[in-house]
């Protein structure tokens, strides 16, 4: 049995408690507000004053559908925190906090396998829950959280926002078309060239000690800035200069705020009423603005190279695709959302998947050397390292990047979705229509149902070679619940780019450089007083808001001898 779900009883009780105190309090101060109002209502003179009037009918409104949502809602059988039962507000705090995943394991820890979230929200951790919402044939759509998406895209869905199934479909295949392995090793020489250029200037040539190390490098930052050119190059041929121009960096961080506030916005769209997304999430919103710009501009500039291009990058499919339905090709409004995607999806997602698997290299010593061996036999010079057969049997350092994604997700909470008309059994319980359900990532990679020693770094579990004790059952049921990457109707379609990209990289790291981490910064460990959660020195640390953020950590280079 689960660690979650040995506490079940404890959260139940617990939860009963503080809905009970909960709706005594709201009728307590109910009753107080409603008889100081009433006094107001009726003036001196014995008219009615409206304005009082419709404060009060608003304050009625609350309390009663608090106490709807806390008492007689179809969710209030299930734990949670009391003030999520009644607002979405509680998930727009933690994801301006960044710390959602780990609220979530909270959660999870405390009142069991199922936990109410949001008035409508229910999180479940386990993997049947997984094949029970995002199987192929699960009655459910994406939530309505996607819909905010629109609000900043001129009113026009990308493929992952889109709500309607078959219009998805079409947009997914052509992006799948488009991120296919085929397409992908078609743009292989314009990875490279962004990687060799990331390769040599980790040490500048210039030694910072006696024994050959470079100066302390930022490894979230410099990848930051490698990925968003590689993402400029491979999907509209256009190289951002990123890493050469430190005026153009700010691109990493507008599309990380960006889809923070695009999610944020999803979740409470009354923030839009008289633009108080602006005033309240300012920076996040000023990300999503640069993102939409940046979006119309690259595909404004791409639509304007016409034939010159074809076939040369990831666009050029998204360019062609005509719907069978429909017999039209993609708006321009459609690809600027399609371009919107393609930057964000690609971007901070391989970030923080890349610099977490430098991160747990650094501090499991032994996996590193092993890691190092594999590349090192397996290749007898850099450029030999190129994406094929020869990459893919360097299996410990796969298994390094899974265990990496595993244990830092980039995409750590829940993907929800809404059940349909005639609701849907999730493990054994009816959920009924309108419901948003989903399974928290981070949470589910570290139940100790499919993970033993589950906080961690031990690559050997995705092998299967009777190494650690791990067997090839062990790698089944941990591959059961693995979900970095989603799974079933609406998982990434870009995988196969972000595994090649990463393995590309450290690989070739791994073969030129010997690595260090900068013994004066702490820069991605966790430590004491960093809040819940966040004490373990060799976690890699995320804010997670969607897809995450991250910073560090510091890395010093040397060319291996
Ligand atoms: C380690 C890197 C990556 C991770 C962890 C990741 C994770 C995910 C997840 C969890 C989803 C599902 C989102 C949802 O349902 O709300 C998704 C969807 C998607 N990702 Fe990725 N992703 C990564 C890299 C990439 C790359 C490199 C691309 C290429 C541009 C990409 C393109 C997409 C697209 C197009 C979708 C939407 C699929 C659909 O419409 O059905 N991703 N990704």
């Amino acid at each position: 049995m689960s660690e979650a779900s040995n506490c079940l009883p404890v959260g139940n009780t617990i939860g009963i408690m503080q809905h009970t105190i909960a709706l005594g309090a709201l009728v307590l101060s109910s009753g107080f507000i409603l008889s100081q109002i009433i006094t107001r209502i009726i003036s001196d003179d014995g008219r009615l004053h409206v304005s009082a009037l419709a404060g009060w009918a608003l304050l009625e409104y609350f309390f009663v559908n608090a106490i709807y949502r806390l008492q007689f809602h179809p969710l209030s059988k299930y734990p949670g925190p009391w003030w999520a039962a009644i607002t979405d507000w509680y998930t727009v705090i933690h994801l301006a906090k960044g710390d959602r995943h780990l609220d979530f394991y909270r959660l999870h820890l405390k009142h069991g396998k199922f936990v109410r979230f949001g008035p409508n929200r229910l999180s479940i951790n386990s993997a049947e829950a997984l094949r029970d919402i995002f199987a192929v044939r699960a009655n459910t759509l994406k939530s309505q959280v996607y819909g905010s998406f629109k609000y900043f895209f001129n009113g026009i869905d990308m493929s992952m926002t889109e709500i309607d199934r078959d219009r998805h479909a079409f947009k997914r295949r052509v992006n799948a078309s488009a991120l296919s392995p085929d397409a992908v090793r078609n743009v292989q020489e314009q990875i490279l060239q962004n990687i060799r250029y990331f390769c040599t200037q980790l040490t500048d040539g210039k030694p910072n000690d006696p024994e050959g190390w470079s100066a302390p490098r930022n490894i979230s930052r410099l990848v930051g800035y490698l990925v968003s050119d590689i993402m400029g190059d491979v999907t509209f041929s256009k190289n951002w200069n990123v890493q050469r121009d430190k005026a153009r960096r700010h691109f990493v961080d507008d599309g990380a705020m960006g889809t923070a506030g695009i999610h944020l916005t999803g979740h409470m769209p009354g923030l839009f009423f008289l633009s108080m997304h602006k005033i309240l999430f300012w920076p996040l919103i000023q990300g999503v603005q640069q993102l939409a710009t940046l979006s119309d501009s690259i595909t404004e500039w791409r639509i304007a190279q016409g034939e010159t291009l074809k076939g040369k990058d990831l666009f050029s499919s998204l360019l062609e695709a005509v719907d069978p339905l429909t017999g039209k090709k993609f708006t321009q409004g459609e690809l600027i959302s399609e371009a919107g995607l393609l930057i964000v999806g690609g971007s901070d997602t391989t970030v923080t998947a890349m610099s977490a698997t430098i991160f747990y290299l650094l501090h499991n010593p032994a996996a590193l050397e092993r890691a190092q061996s594999e590349v090192r036999n397996t290749f007898s010079s850099l450029e030999e390292i190129i994406m094929g057969k020869k990459l893919d049997s360097c299996r410990y350092l796969v298994a390094c990047i899974d265990e990496s994604l595993r244990l830092s997700p980039p995409v750590g909470s829940v993907l929800p979705r809404q059940v349909q008309a005639g609701g849907l059994m999730v493990e054994g319980e009816y959920i009924p229509e309108g419901i948003d359900v989903g399974v928290p990532h981070y949470t589910i990679h570290h139940n100790p149902a499919y993970y033993s020693d589950p906080f961690t770094f031990r690559p050997e579990r995705w092998l299967g070679s009777g190494e650690g004790g791990f067997t090839e059952a062990d790698v089944a049921k941990a591959q059961t619940a693995f979900t970095a990457f989603g799974v079933g109707r609406t998982s990434c379609i870009g995988h196969y780019l972000a595994y090649q990209e990463m393995q590309l990289v450290i690989g070739r790291l791994l073969f030129s450089y010997d690595m260090q981490l900068d013994s004066k910064s702490k820069l991605g460990e966790g430590g004491q007083g960093k809040g819940w959660g966040r004490h373990r020195k060799g976690e890699y640390q995320l804010l997670d808001r969607f897809v995450s953020m991250q910073d560090g950590p510091m890395v010093q280079f040397r060319p291996r001898s």
